[in-house]
């Protein structure tokens, strides 16, 4: 047998499991394709919510450097400070703010809107980010469970209320930030706010369906008016999201698991490549209603896509939020049902 120098043997071994987990990286984690930076949007207003760290932190990042004026919607002033700092050295863009919007709380999201409005008269790009995953069980100011509460309830609310801004602001956009997570969510009508019974997982899948499900019935209402809005999946993510999956707290997990996890999550500046594009992209100005994942459009799963549900999940969220009746003055809305 022909003797190879073992040197040849040994980068060649390297280059092919470099090579293969470049290869099976991508196949596993997805590769959107960044858009061009040449589509520009100076002067355009945007709103990102949940953008002090994260795919938010980078999709404002991203909205600041092609010259939009970005408010950063954030429920910790301070950590939004800090962000934006981080922004406006990156980026050089002097038109980055933070607003205080708990999202875990109507009356926060009322008065960030109040407080835009006094600031700004049109709103061109709204990016519904901001999230929680997996948490225990608790609920939001109003008595919703907290991940329905936030992921859908306060971006229900947040969205509605700037609906006149953005109608008259057209062409203008909404990016709803859902997740692939959905496929496995069901809308439980008989049990919304998860008084009989709390899974986290499906807590959050049953958020993320209601972000698509209020997508649909959103773009459906918005025929014609030249706002457009579609729900994005980013990818899987290496972000703070996954705080509440224990990884934390063993020594098991540091050492081997989240390394191994590490290596096949997407980055977030990657994590934020989708809703950039559905965003800004020139191409997608008629498109509405739809779910797009590594800047593709998908199909979302059946569910999603029942009018039946949609409509009757709009219903409720209507009543939770007090959209038409801003009241809140009772202590659990819910419980108020
Ligand atoms: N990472 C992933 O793999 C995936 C993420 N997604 C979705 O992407 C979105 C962004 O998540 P990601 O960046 O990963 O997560 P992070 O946890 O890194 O960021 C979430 C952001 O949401 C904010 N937030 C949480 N609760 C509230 C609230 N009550 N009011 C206002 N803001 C709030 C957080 O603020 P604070 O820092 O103060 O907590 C933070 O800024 C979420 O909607 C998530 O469901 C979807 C699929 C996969
Ligand atoms: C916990 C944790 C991690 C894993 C996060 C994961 C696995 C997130 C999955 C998110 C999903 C599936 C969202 C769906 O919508 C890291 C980043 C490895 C290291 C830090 C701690």
């Amino acid at each position: 047998m022909a003797k190879f120098p073992r040197f040849l043997i040994i980068t060649s071994g390297i280059g092919a499991v470099v090579g293969g987990s470049v290869i099976l990286k991508d196949f596993i984690v997805g590769n959107g394709q960044k858009l061009p930076e040449t589509v520009r949007a100076d002067g355009k207003v945007c709103i990102v919510t949940g953008s002090n760290t994260g795919i938010g932190k980078e999709t404002a990042m991203e909205l600041a450097r092609r010259g939009c004026k970005v408010y950063m919607a954030c429920r910790d002033i301070e950590k939004c400070r800090k962000a934006r700092a981080e922004i406006i050295s990156d980026t050089l863009n002097q038109h980055v703010h933070c607003r205080k919007c708990d999202l875990a709380d109507f009356e926060s999201v009322r008065q960030f809107v109040t407080e835009f409005k006094t600031k700004e008269s049109k709103l061109d790009i709204l990016i519904n980010n901001g999230g929680i995953m997996r948490c225990p069980r608790k609920l939001t100011k109003q008595g919703i469970e907290m991940q329905l509460g936030v992921n859908h309830m306060g971006h229900f609310l947040l969205t509605n209320l700037l609906l006149d801004t953005l109608t008259s602001s057209a062409p203008s956009r909404i990016v709803n930030v859902s997740s692939i997570a959905h496929t496995r969510g069901t809308i439980n009508f008989e049990d919304l706010n998860s008084e009989k019974s709390y899974d986290p997982g499906a807590a959050y899948n049953q958020s993320k369906l209601a972000n698509v499900l209020f997508t649909k019935e959103l773009a459906e209402r918005l025929q014609g008016t030249g706002v457009i809005v579609n729900a994005v999946h980013p990818g899987i993510v290496k972000t703070e999201l996954g705080r509440h999956m224990g990884l934390e707290n063993s020594i098991m997990a540091s050492l081997f698991v989240k390394p191994l996890l590490s290596f096949f999550l997407k980055s977030p500046v990657q994590g934020a490549l989708t809703s950039i594009y559905v965003a800004l992209a020139p191409s997608l100005e008629n498109k509405t209603g739809k779910y797009f994942s590594d800047c593709k459009e998908k199909d979302p799963s059946e569910q999603a896509m029942d009018p039946i549900v949609a409509k009757r999940l709009w219903a409720t969220s209507e009543k939770w939020t007090r959209l038409y009746n801003s009241d809140s003055s009772s202590p659990s809305l819910v419980a108020a049902m």
